[in-house]
């Protein structure tokens, strides 16, 4: 398999912290890869790392198997959109529209003008007056207009009306059928976008603690709630992710597939189970409880 996208032990330090700890992942070419964690998890930076725009302190990064930093054939092939991108002030949408070709070899103007008009972009005021959801939509266009075989999208959908966040899926979707690209994109809505993924990479405290392919994601772990004791009486043959408890009541996060032997031995107990979602794997890898589990795991994408 072809990977776009490795990142092998890297690390990135400021002083005495590490943003990013000897992470390793790969992602294959063409992939839609969800970068989810919680805020300070690592995700701008393994960003950063990734665009050549910062660089490890320890480890390598290869992007279609070069190191990206200051490696101009490589970073013509990325477009890193943030979600706090600067524009100067004296900016008009068309200005950005107008520079950015110069920045994007791929870009594609008439997919531009349709974004700026199904997002409904005003021509007027300046930028710096936009909106916060008209930023990320501005982002957005910057992102898949530019058409880069590797894009990298941070946080896009902060502000994002519902209407405006269905758009942006579908035409993601539509656009990466015609002109398959590799993409990263981290985000905090997980059971949104969740449908769009297919390779996930979870982190903690700079920490990769789960990478794995989304389809596999869905059959990891249960969910089981109930009175506290049947609870950890069904708990007790998996291995816990994260358990929290109000009064006698208890919800617990297991490894394990949800299986007809779960689902008998649930009813016995008199518990309910479900599949973890994505978002259950978030907050259960996020509680820092799964940390040591995950790595006995071997999960790898
Ligand atoms: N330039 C820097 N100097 C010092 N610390 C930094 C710097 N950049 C990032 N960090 C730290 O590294 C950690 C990871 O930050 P990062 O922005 O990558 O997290 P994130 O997962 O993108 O968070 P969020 O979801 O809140 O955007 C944080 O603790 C942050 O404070």
């Amino acid at each position: 398999m072809t990977h776009a996208i490795e990142l092998l032990s890297a690390t990135r330090s400021f002083r005495s912290d590490d943003a990013v700890q000897d992470v390793t992942l790969a992602v294959p070419e063409g992939a839609i890869c969800g970068v989810l964690g919680r805020n300070g998890a690592g995700k701008t930076t393994v960003m950063s790392l990734i665009s050549g725009q910062d660089r490890p302190t320890t480890g390598r990064v290869l992007v279609d198997g070069e190191d990206p930093f200051e490696n101009e054939a490589v970073l013509s092939r990325i477009s890193f959109v943030r979600d706090n991108q600067r524009y100067p002030d004296d900016y008009f949408l068309h200005h950005v529209l107008g520079i950015a070709p110069a920045f994007a070899p791929y870009w594609d103007g008439e997919l531009a003008a349709e974004l700026v008009e199904r997002f409904r972009l005003p021509r007027k005021p300046a930028i710096r007056k936009f909106s916060r959801g008209q930023l990320s939509a501005v982002a957005i266009v910057l992102g898949l207009a530019s058409r880069s075989p590797i894009t990298l999208l941070d946080e896009p959908y902060l502000g994002l009306d519902a209407t405006a966040r269905g758009l942006f899926h579908d035409i993601l979707l539509r656009d990466l059928g015609l002109y398959p690209r590799t993409l990263l994109l981290s985000t905090h809505l997980i059971d949104e976008s969740e449908s769009l993924f297919d390779h996930i990479v979870l982190m903690d405290r700079g920490r990769v603690v789960l990478r794995t392919e989304a389809e596999e994601a869905r059959h990891l772990a249960m969910c089981v709630s109930g009175v506290a004791d049947a609870v950890q009486a069904f708990a007790a043959d998996y291995p816990v992710l994260y358990s929290h408890s109000i009064g006698g009541l208890q919800t617990s996060t297991v490894t394990g597939r949800l299986d007809d032997d779960a689902r008998s031995r649930a009813a016995t107990l008199g518990v309910r189970v479900k599949g973890a979602s994505l978002q259950d794997l978030a907050v259960a890898y996020g509680s820092g409880d799964a940390l040591q589990d995950s790595s006995k795991e071997g999960i790898s994408a």
